[in-house]
């Protein structure tokens, strides 16, 4: 069984912005990263990435660290920062990425590509906000990693395309993949998390399973959300 280890890590700047925070992740669950803005969802997944450095703790997969090849290799990150240049096609970016990442399988980007009626013809800077987060999620999800992090995909996505992005999560976590999503969407996500953590810089965070969660508290995962803001003011 595959394995995510995250291990007592923190994360400060000038202030702790989370600390103590442990929780392991197996293939097939899908983690929803929730809190209010500021309370560290993206540093979490960056920490995890390996873009950003824990200031505590350490983070394995398989017992492997984070600087090894095999750390590296499995992990595949759908981050909100811009990395194509403007002018380059869908199918540049294709190619690049056929060089840069040999885990990468352009017929599963293709594929993907297709079902969501995105032309590699076009150009990065014609494409609308929403269709560029569907570019980098067919990407990364194409790459054959076991580690999936998605930061706030949904932003900037309609209803019906939060609905395809979730099937094909559902797909990837069935094709065995660990998947971790940060989100400000909490209302159309009780069918995709199998887990949640709450981010909460006054509190001691937790990965729950959210099925023992809403059984236990028999409430929708947006009560359950709104019953935790209310409880520590977060
Ligand atoms: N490079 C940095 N230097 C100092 N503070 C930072 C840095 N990056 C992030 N922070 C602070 O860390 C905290 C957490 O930021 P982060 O972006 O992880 O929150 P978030 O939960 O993802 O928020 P949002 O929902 O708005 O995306 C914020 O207070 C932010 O100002």
């Amino acid at each position: 069984m595959n394995k995510l280890k995250v291990n007592n890590i923190g994360k400060q700047y000038q202030k702790s912005i989370f600390q103590e925070l442990s929780f392991n992740l197996n293939e097939g669950q899908i983690l929803g990263v929730l809190g209010k803005n500021g309370t560290g969802k993206t540093t979490l997944l960056d920490c995890i990435s390996g873009q950003r450095q824990v200031s505590t703790g350490s983070i394995l997969y398989n017992d492997q660290p984070q600087n090894s090849e095999l750390f590296k290799s499995s992990i595949a990150y759908v981050s909100t920062t811009n990395y194509f240049e403007q002018t380059e096609t869908v199918q540049q970016i294709l190619m690049e990425y056929t060089i840069l990442f040999p885990e990468f399988r352009l017929e599963k980007a293709v594929e993907q590509l297709e079902i969501w009626n995105i032309s590699p013809k076009q150009k990065w800077l014609e494409l609308s906000e929403g269709t560029k987060v569907k570019v980098k999620i067919a990407c990364e999800y194409a790459k054959e990693t076991s580690i999936l992090l998605l930061d706030e995909p949904f932003a900037y996505l309609d209803y019906s395309s939060r609905i395809q992005v979730k099937k094909m999560l559902r797909r990837a976590s069935g094709e065995e993949k660990i998947i971790l999503v940060s989100t400000n969407f909490i209302e159309e996500m009780d069918t995709l998390f199998t887990d949640v953590l709450f981010m909460n810089p006054f509190r001691y965070c937790e990965v729950i399973n959210l099925e023992d969660l809403r059984e236990q508290k028999n409430m929708s995962l947006k009560e359950i959300y709104e019953e935790e803001a209310n409880d520590t003011f977060i």
